[in-house]
């Protein structure tokens, strides 16, 4: 059996979900795309060799079996609802919005559907959900983007920040992952997913650096556990398109989507 997929959000990381798909996986179809802007989404699609149509979200839903969502957070429940009432799995990194949205996590259970957050611009989530089955008694997350990652950043615009003459570190933000998701939700995604893992978005601690002396977007989390302390580090090299978002973002849905259905997989 082939299971249709379905692109929700064909930006940065939709455009490279789509190009992994139309280069063949196992079991799965590329069979229809929704986006913010239609047009946009149709000309990014003109290089693939499987033309799908751009639906809406709950013509993506009707349509297909998986949902792979990559729009922005204020687009996640338009998109989720629909695809979960059906019983759809939704595959996404939209750790942020699950944090403000917490009733669509019952809706999946509620409906059969099923919700993957994958893993992300991080790493190590298997070894923290392992962890989290004993006892956690910690777990920090510090932050550091070059400036130019972050200057689009809801809060950075609204406080008028002009983060591009740092000439050393500015701290954005330290408090719990749950605030930094409200507050950076295109940023620190990665921090609610974390929150999700572990122990949770309130006792998570985060802090969100912008830093002229990196080039990547660096996350290092400390986990200190019963069963182990996990030192956690990544270097995620910024997207031409859009470099708060790190190349292994698209690649880590692209893995995740593509465990859906084969037969060997590494890793839970
Ligand atoms: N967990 C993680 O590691 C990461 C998560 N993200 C999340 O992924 C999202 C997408 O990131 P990028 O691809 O870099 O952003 P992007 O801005 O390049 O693409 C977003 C796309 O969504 C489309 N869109 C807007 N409104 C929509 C709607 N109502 N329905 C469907 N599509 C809509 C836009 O037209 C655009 O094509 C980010 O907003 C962020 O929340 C991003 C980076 C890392
Ligand atoms: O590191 C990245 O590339 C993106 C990131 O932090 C996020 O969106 O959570």
């Amino acid at each position: 059996m082939v299971l249709r997929v379905g692109i929700a959000g064909y930006g940065t990381i939709g455009a490279a979900v789509g190009r992994a798909l139309d280069a063949g996986m196992e079991g799965l179809t590329l069979t229809a795309v929704t986006s913010g802007d239609a047009a946009k989404a149709r000309t990014r699609m003109a290089e693939l060799k499987a033309q799908v149509p751009v639906v809406d979200a709950a013509t993506l839903a009707e349509l297909c079996d998986i949902i792979v969502e990559c729009a922005p957070t204020a687009a996640f429940a338009d998109i989720a609802l629909p695809a979960l009432a059906r019983g759809r799995t939704l595959v996404t990194v939209s750790g942020a919005a699950l944090l403000q949205r917490p009733d669509i996590i019952d809706a999946a259970g509620a409906h059969g559907g099923r919700i993957i957050l994958a893993t992300g611009a991080l790493l190590g989530f298997d070894a923290v959900r392992a962890a989290a089955e004993g006892t956690i008694h910690s777990v920090t997350m510090v932050t550091r983007k070059p400036p130019t990652s972050l200057t689009k950043a809801k809060e950075v615009v609204e406080r008028g920040l002009d983060l591009l003459s740092l000439t050393e570190p500015l701290k954005l933000f330290d408090g719990s992952a749950r605030e930094g998701a409200a507050r950076f939700p295109a940023n620190v995604n990665v921090a609610a997913a974390l929150g999700l893992a572990g122990i949770g978005p309130d006792r998570t601690q985060l802090q969100i650096w912008a830093d002229p002396s990196v080039t990547r977007n660096c996350h290092r989390i400390v986990v200190d556990a019963d069963s182990a302390r996990l030192v956690l580090e990544i270097e995620n090299v910024p997207t031409v398109e859009n470099p708060g978002t790190g190349r292994i973002t698209a690649l880590s849905l692209v893995a995740a989507v593509r465990g859906l259905t084969s037969a060997f997989r590494v890793g839970s």
